[in-house]
């Protein structure tokens, strides 16, 4: 069992905006304990919709464990009998993380969109603070897949002598045009649903619509041609029936790969705010390490981290090629890193799913205790 814990930072957090709140609350969570050195913690960083709740059950009732149980608990990959395991939902977020729905002490009212601009970096000094709150003063590693990949690369950034080890998967250095056009397409789906007001729904309304729309199309980009046909192929669902028997005459839900993305767009809404989903895909398209720092080598140029990266085969949202171009060019700057590609048809997700592969993987680079050997495991 685990209990999310609050922290509530009170002293004023500014932006890369330039904007400043008076502080934030930070929903997290953390799994086995820190040890006497303070070297054995690993910050998990989430992806866009993830949250706090990584492992571990809230109640014996819970339908299901937090979102990486599978990697991450006693005696697996991520073992919590070794390591002090945090997990924080990011800045802007909308699972206990101060975020667009948060209320604005200044007005009553939740921020709306006149919450600050988020970035990854603004999300990763966030928890920096988190961190110093927590008295971890070394990370062990920090691993995400997707945004969190973003973020676990990032801290290796801004801070080199706090982080041992990067494991960053089905991520990128910046998006491509066609992930940012997904987004974009989410984005406006969300904001032409007449109910999203401008930002200024009440907490109990908004582009529930728009907000399904886009988690439906965005969930289409999370998997894969061939796991979508395995999954459904062209399996129908009666639904529409008339006095003589199913009417293929309708748009009511026919196929079953209807039926399950209308599932997920609804089972979204009821987790997710729509601005944080504005704000936070606003962030990760602003992602872009070699803007940020003149070229990607000049990004990595601070990094003492060893860095694994891995890809996945079917990854056509942050495909294989922009996860093997970060392990490149650490090497190129001089960096110790690897990249490992694992093949699957299951697509960008693929991180999220059951693969004994990559459990090895996590835990090999994880437990190992030398210098981390350059393997190109393709
Ligand atoms: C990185 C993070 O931070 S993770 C936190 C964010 N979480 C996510 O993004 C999860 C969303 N993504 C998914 O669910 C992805 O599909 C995956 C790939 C990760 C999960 O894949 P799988 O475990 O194979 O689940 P699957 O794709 O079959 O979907 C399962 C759900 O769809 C439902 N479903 C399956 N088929 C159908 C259907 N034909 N009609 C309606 N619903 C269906 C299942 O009942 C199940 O519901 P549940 O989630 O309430 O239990
Ligand atoms: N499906 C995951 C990964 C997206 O990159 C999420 O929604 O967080």
């Amino acid at each position: 069992m685990v209990t999310p814990r609050d922290f509530v930072c009170t002293t004023p957090f500014t932006f890369k905006s330039g904007q400043v709140l008076p502080g934030f609350t930070m929903r997290y969570e953390t799994y086995g304990q820190l040890n006497r050195a303070r070297d054995n913690a690993i910050l998990i960083c989430h992806a866009l919709s993830g949250d706090h709740h990584c492992a571990g059950r809230h109640s014996a009732a819970d339908r299901k464990p937090g979102w990486w149980d599978h990697l991450i608990g006693p005696g697996r990959a991520v073992d919590t009998d070794r390591f002090y395991v945090i997990c924080a939902n990011c800045l802007g977020g909308c699972s206990g993380t101060t975020g667009p729905s948060s209320i604005d002490p200044a007005t009553g009212k939740s921020y709306g969109i006149a919450f600050p601009f988020v970035t990854i970096n603004d999300m990763v000094r966030s928890q920096k603070r988190l961190l110093d709150h927590l008295g971890v003063d070394q990370l062990h590693a920090v691993i995400g897949g997707s945004m969190g990949g973003m973020q676990a690369l990032l801290w290796a950034i801004l801070y080199p002598n706090f982080v041992r080890r990067v494991l960053a998967m089905a991520t990128t250095a910046r998006e491509g045009a066609q992930a940012i056009a997904f987004n974009e397409v989410g984005r406006q789906a969300i904001m032409q649903d007449p109910a999203w007001e401008q930002g200024n729904y009440p907490a109990d309304g908004g582009p529930r619509v728009g907000l399904a729309i886009a988690r439906m199309m965005a969930h289409i980009t999370y998997l894969s041609d061939a796991s979508m046909e395995r999954k459904f192929g062209r399996r129908k669902r009666v639904t529409t029936t008339t006095a003589h028997g199913e009417n293929p005459y309708s748009f009511d839900i026919q196929f079953e790969v209807e039926s399950y993305l209308r599932y997920q767009g609804q089972s979204f809404i009821n987790r997710f705010d729509a601005n944080s989903y504005l704000y936070i895909t606003r962030a990760l398209d602003h992602f872009d390490l070699a803007h940020a720092y003149g070229s990607l080598e000049q990004a990595f140029a601070p990094v003492q981290a060893e860095t694994l990266v891995v890809g996945f085969t079917s990854d056509w949202l942050f495909p294989p090629e922009q996860n093997r171009e970060i392990a490149l060019t650490l090497l190129r700057a001089g960096k110790r890193a690897s990249y490992a590609e694992l093949a699957t048809d299951r697509g960008h997700d693929s991180f999220l799913l059951e693969s004994p592969d990559l459990y090895r993987i996590v835990r090999g680079f994880l437990e190992r205790e030398h210098e981390f050997v350059l393997d190109f495991s393709i």
